[in-house]
């Protein structure tokens, strides 16, 4: 046998019969799944010990337009069936039901599953992580988390015998397309979406990526991993990016920062300003100093930091999304269950002992970028700064700079820019609101976290 060109010998494991693989789904991700099946059968057969045979592919119409690469003679539009005749089933349909009853029904009849299903496993993961427990079969989702990016399998497995600290990740890839092009061209950001939505990025309703709904599921994900606690998707404090302007965008040029969604899970041990012990875990955007590696993630890429006690600092970069790039993943996951099924083994099993609190979102512990319009005159600034001290945040610096945006200094107003030091969410909220109230403030033009600093 010979693999592009190489020759292999074919493994003892080779006798093993095929592997029956069942796909569920044939979009964007399940095309590239079935073709990746079908061009690399050798070499997976050569990795696995057993030939993977697609036995099937769940769709909703077998009678629309397909790929070229799919073979039309696997659809079939009896999910159920097809599950019931399957080794390794791949669900990369999308949304909660029927995913979650076909994936519960493929584990109760002991097969190994992969997924690709963020929003299924951020909203009710434990029910199959459970099943799949009970039924002492495989479930892995690398695919669910940044997409072709290997983040899972590292939290997961490599990184089993160290302490995660702290996650910080951009996991989504329409949003920082978003910002980016609102970084780099000054667009604002309802042009930038639009792009994103032509250049196909973004879906026709781009909600989840912009609430930052599809991010919270990934954070929900990692922090679940990362700390051996439960977290789902109802646990994360959720902001997305509609709010950021491009003023905003540019006036985090002028201080050394760049806007970016990030995903953040943290473990909080409760010793620090205001803090409670726990696990902290929030989407929202957030000042990036230029300097930190995660501020040249540029475009679509994702990227995920890890700080672990023992391993330091890790960063993963690569593709969140997109066909083959997801393809890649799932595969890869799908090899891990095969490779199971013919030498023995399983995968990881969920780990929830540590059972740590989650924190409310006023518990976040950051420093803080408020921007404000104020009448021009002696004593503005200690009236402000007085107001900070009562609530207990602690100003970093103050800036009067000249605005990107052109503050009107001559009817009267400037324009100040407050950095905090750390402080507790639920202070600076209560901040805010009594700098708001000051005579001579006009407006709050905006409060951005500062993260990674
Ligand atoms: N597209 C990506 O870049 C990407 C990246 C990472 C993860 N994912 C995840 O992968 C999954 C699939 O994403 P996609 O982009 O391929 O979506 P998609 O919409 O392109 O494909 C999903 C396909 O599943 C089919 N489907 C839905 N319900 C079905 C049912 N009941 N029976 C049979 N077929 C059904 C749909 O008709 C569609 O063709 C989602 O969970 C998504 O979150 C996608
Ligand atoms: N909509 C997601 C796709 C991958 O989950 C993104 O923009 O990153
Ligand atoms: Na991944």
């Amino acid at each position: 046998m010979t693999t592009r060109g190489r020759s292999v010998v074919p493994s003892a494991a080779e006798s093993h019969p095929p592997l029956r693989v069942a796909l569920l789904g044939c979009g964007v991700v399940g095309t590239q799944v079935a073709r990746l099946l079908t061009e690399q059968a050798d070499d997976l057969a050569s990795r696995v010990g057993a030939r993977l045979e697609l036995v099937g592919i769940a769709v909703r119409d077998a009678a629309a337009p397909r790929d070229a690469a799919i073979d039309r003679s696997l659809l079939t539009e009896d999910a159920e069936g097809l599950v019931a005749r399957a080794d390794v089933v791949v669900e990369v349909m999308g949304g909660t039901e029927p995913a979650r009853a076909l994936l519960l029904r493929a584990i109760e009849a002991g097969a190994a599953v992969v997924t690709a299903n963020k929003a299924l496993l951020a909203e009710d993961g434990p029910t199959l992580y459970k099943a799949a427990d009970a039924a002492g079969v495989d479930i892995y989702f690398e695919a669910a988390v940044a997409g072709a990016i290997p983040i899972v399998r590292p939290v997961r497995e490599s990184l089993a015998g160290d302490h995660v600290r702290r996650v910080l990740g951009i996991v989504n890839g329409t949003t920082n397309y978003v910002l980016d092009q609102m970084a780099t061209t000054g667009m604002g950001l309802e042009e930038a979406v639009k792009e994103a939505q032509d250049l196909g990025y973004a879906e026709a309703d781009p909600t989840a990526d912009v609430e930052g709904y599809d991010a919270a599921a990934k954070a929900a994900i990692l922090a679940s991993l990362a700390f051996h606690t439960r977290v789902s998707l109802d646990d994360v404090a959720r902001e997305g990016i509609m709010s950021v302007t491009a003023a905003d965008v540019a006036w985090a040029a002028q201080t050394g920062h760049v806007i970016k969604l990030l995903a953040i899970a943290e473990l909080r041990d409760g010793t620090s300003a205001g803090g409670s012990a726990g696990v902290s875990v929030r989407v929202h955007p957030a000042l990036v100093p230029t300097s930190h590696p995660l501020a040249n993630v540029r475009g679509s890429f994702n990227a995920v930091f890890v700080e672990a006690e023992s391993a330091g600092e890790l960063m993963f970069y690569g593709r969140g999304a997109g066909g083959a790039p997801t393809a890649s993943a799932v595969l890869g996951d799908v090899v891990s269950a095969a490779r199971h099924r013919v030498l023995g083994g399983k995968g990881p099993q969920e780990s929830t002992y540590a059972e740590l609190a989650i924190l409310p979102a006023s518990a976040a512990v950051t420093r803080y970028q408020v921007r404000l319009d104020v009448d021009d005159r002696p004593g503005v600034l200690a009236q402000v700064a007085h107001a900070l001290a009562e609530h207990g945040v602690s100003i970093e610096a103050v800036r009067q700079p000249t605005a990107p945006g052109g503050a009107d200094a001559e009817g009267g107003v400037a324009e100040l820019l407050i950095t905090t030091h750390a402080a507790p969410e639920s202070a600076l909220a209560a901040t805010v609101a009594a700098v708001a109230g000051l005579d001579p403030v006009r407006t709050i033009t905006s409060v951005l976290r500062v993260e990674g600093a």
